[in-house]
């Protein structure tokens, strides 16, 4: 049998850390990026454009398993941490045997992406953050893969459980009424509001952090007001810190 090896290389953006990860489930843990390249979305607000636009490709490479496990061992000196699979959407790579590899050395892994895109792989992870997109993005949510990737995470491979949760970054009152829709339909999924950085490198010169925080005080106000008290809110700690900066 011809095996094109091509198709099973990945397409990375960048790779970094030992950061911490500065979103969600699993904010102030060290943790390396992977970042793949390519996205099916073109959120209005994305702050990683330079992985999802197509005139970026010259900048991303094409890697196996082993040459992008080799980098993540190098940058963790050898010792086993989170590896965060972002982008981009790296649900449309074949991350599987990096998954494996690593795994295979006492690595743990999680996943970033917006449930566009089941993988059976899913099944492989440690943690799935699903982050659904709200209308200010301008994308489209389509509710049935979503479900998709839920479903699959439930039956975690080799006795592995896949902790899930969603995250939904929020700008304004129709965000927030989009995020409100999100915990009615899935009120046993852990939900993170995200504080929306209004300021990403596309969209200004220079970082608003008064402007996202004020967001974030808005938000707070607003979840007590409705008595909402299963969420939880938080800001990109890394964006606090390090504003628009890349790999970090
Ligand atoms: C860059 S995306 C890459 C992974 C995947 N495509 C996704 O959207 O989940 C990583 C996270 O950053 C969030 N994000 C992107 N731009 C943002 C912004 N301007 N403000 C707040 N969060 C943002 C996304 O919603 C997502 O949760
Ligand atoms: N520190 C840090 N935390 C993050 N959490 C999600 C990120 C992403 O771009 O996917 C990210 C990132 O780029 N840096
Ligand atoms: S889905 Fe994620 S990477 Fe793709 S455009 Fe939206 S925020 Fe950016
Ligand atoms: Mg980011």
């Amino acid at each position: 049998m011809v095996v094109n090896v091509a198709t099973r290389l990945l397409q990375i953006s960048e790779i970094f850390g030992p950061t911490i990860q500065g979103e969600g489930l699993l904010i102030g843990k060290p943790t390396v990026f992977v970042r793949t390249g390519g996205c099916d979305y073109r959120c209005s607000w994305c702050d990683s454009l330079y992985a999802v636009l197509p005139e970026h490709k010259s900048e991303w490479r094409s890697q196996s398993a082993e040459e992008v496990f080799a980098e993540v061992q190098r940058l963790s000196n050898f010792q086993p941490i989170l590896v965060t699979l972002s982008g981009g959407n790296p649900a449309i790579q074949p991350l599987s045997d990096l998954i494996t590899l690593g795994h295979a050395s006492g690595y743990t892994f999680a996943i970033e992406t917006q449930g566009s895109v089941a993988q059976p792989w899913f099944a492989e992870l440690d943690y799935l953050t699903l982050s659904p997109k709200p209308p200010s993005s301008r994308q489209v949510t389509r509710w049935d893969r979503l479900e998709r990737c839920l479903e699959i995470a439930s039956h975690g491979q080799n006795g592995r459980t896949v902790h899930t949760c969603l995250k939904v970054v929020v700008f304004d009152e129709e965000d927030y009424a989009y995020a409100r829709d999100i915990a009615a339909r899935y009120p046993d999924q852990p939900l993170y509001l995200q504080a929306g950085n209004h300021t990403p490198p596309h969209l200004a010169e220079k970082i608003d952090i008064t402007g996202i925080l004020e967001r974030m005080d808005w938000l707070i106000q607003r979840t007590i007001e409705d008595q909402w008290y299963t969420v939880t809110i938080l800001p990109q700690l890394h964006t606090l810190l390090w504003g628009n900066k890349r790999g970090v």
